[in-house]
């Protein structure tokens, strides 16, 4: 298991594909991770159906980052706890519970900035 540590990235390219090696491995092995991107298109597509403005679209913009960003913070501490424990302990429960709250904070939050973003607009076909 132990191999020798890879070279620290050199170039802003090898950087960005590593990166982007991190989320495609998230989408692959978390279920929330890509539910979340699924909830992501079908929000973007609902609000086709809607005069959004500008500034709306910023705040969705900001709703669905900010709770794709905590999965994978929530992601990497996950693993980052099995990696240093396999056994049960009562701090890592801890971490691990605090850590699945950032998502659920974050999910709270965009689903309030959801309702205050759609709401309105649905009303005004009644
Ligand atoms: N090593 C451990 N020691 C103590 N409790 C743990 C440990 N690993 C997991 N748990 C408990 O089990 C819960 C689920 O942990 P797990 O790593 O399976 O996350 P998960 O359910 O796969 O999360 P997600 O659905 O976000 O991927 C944790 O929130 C924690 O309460």
């Amino acid at each position: 298991m132990n191999q020798p540590r890879p070279e620290k990235n050199k170039t802003f390219k090898r950087s960005a594909h590593f990166a982007w090696e991190g989320v495609k491995t998230a989408y692959r092995e978390e279920r929330n991770f890509r539910f979340h991107i699924s909830m992501t298109v079908i929000v973007f597509l609902g609000s086709l159906a809607f005069d959004f403005s500008p500034s709306d679209y910023k705040w969705l913009l900001v709703a669905v980052f900010v709770v794709i960003a905590s999965e994978i913070l929530n992601t990497i501490i996950e693993n980052l706890v099995d990696l240093v424990i396999d056994e049960y302990h009562p701090l890592a429960k801890k971490v691990k519970d605090m850590s699945a709250g950032i998502v659920l904070i974050s999910a709270v939050f965009s689903f309030i900035i959801g309702l205050l973003l759609f709401v309105p607009k649905i009303m005004t076909y009644f």
